[in-house]
């Protein structure tokens, strides 16, 4: 596995995100239900953000409404100044379920954009070699995602989608579904890759550990409709480690989150 590496001062020259008085609501048995209501983000190159909050606040109507998946009613969205209006390669999305196809290899997976994108044989497989070494894959680049684990096929899909450059990553709960320790394991590795590549991260959790772990800034979100309740920067040095969960920021601030998404989740259940 790649070595945590300090953070060099050389700035991102792309993954600018600005969302602005965005609103979303869906359309239930004929009403429309408000979910998301005037919700203002301005996300820097190379930073990595998480939305914590309630289930049900809206946390992955923003990630899909930043990927372009959905239209917002109000509002506008843009990366790097170019408005979002539909999904683009600018803007790489890993999901809580294994998505890669069951059908390809490994390294067919993450070859896939490329070959869209139109690179060479040759460029293609220099690249998805060095991306697969990087996570430790490189020697089951022949298998098919049945083959592989939950953390191994995250860590497939990790790549399959900062293969194709993109200026922001958008991750909903990827590694919700691995175990503690392989949880763990992922969450070292990406901010291990997030500092070399500068990629903007935008990352949705349930865990305020694993937010105030991985974060630069936590958007703390409320409900009914959902809206940014409170916007938390993470005083951690970086690079990160294992032992910073023990110190008394990282206790005081899991303390100050902990309370804030209660106050959310009692008012979400009419408490
Ligand atoms: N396509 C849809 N049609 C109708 N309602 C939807 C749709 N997508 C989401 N919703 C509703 O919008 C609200 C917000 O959903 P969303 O998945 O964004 O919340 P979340 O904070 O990510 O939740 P969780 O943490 O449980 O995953 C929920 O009430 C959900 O039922």
């Amino acid at each position: 596995m790649t070595k945590l590496v300090e953070r060099t001062s050389k700035p991102s020259v792309k993954g600018l995100v600005e969302v602005e008085q965005l609103s979303v609501s869906f359309k239930r048995q004929g009403h429309h239900i408000p979910v998301l209501e005037s919700i203002d983000l301005k996300i820097n190159p190379g930073e990595f953000v998480c939305l914590l909050g309630p289930s049900g606040c809206g946390k992955s109507t923003i990630l899909n409404s930043i990927a372009g998946f959905i239209r917002p009613n109000r509002g506008y969205i843009s990366v790097d100044q170019r408005l979002v209006d539909q999904p683009g390669a600018d803007r790489g999305f890993v999901f809580q379920q294994y998505s890669l196809l069951p059908w390809k290899t490994t390294f067919q997976n993450i070859e896939f954009g490329l070959k869209i994108r139109g690179l060479s044989k040759t460029e293609r497989e220099a690249l998805v070699h060095e991306y697969l070494n990087r996570v430790g894959l490189y020697k089951h680049r022949h298998s098919y995602p049945h083959q592989l684990s939950g953390g191994m096929q995250q860590r497939a899909s990790i790549v399959r989608a900062l293969v194709n450059s993109p200026s922001v990553l958008l991750m909903d709960e990827p590694f919700a579904a691995l175990d503690a320790q392989t949880r763990h394991m992922m969450q070292e590795l990406l901010l291990s890759i997030w500092n070399d590549l500068k990629t903007t991260v935008i990352f949705v959790t349930h865990d305020i550990e694993e937010a105030i772990f991985l974060s630069d800034r936590i958007f703390v979100m409320g409900v009914n409709p959902g809206r940014i309740k409170t916007t938390l920067t993470v005083p951690l040095p970086r690079p990160r480690h294992t032992d910073d969960i023990l110190s008394p920021e990282f206790v005081q601030l899991n303390r100050q989150i902990f309370d804030l998404i209660r106050e959310e989740t009692l008012k979400s259940m009419d408490i």
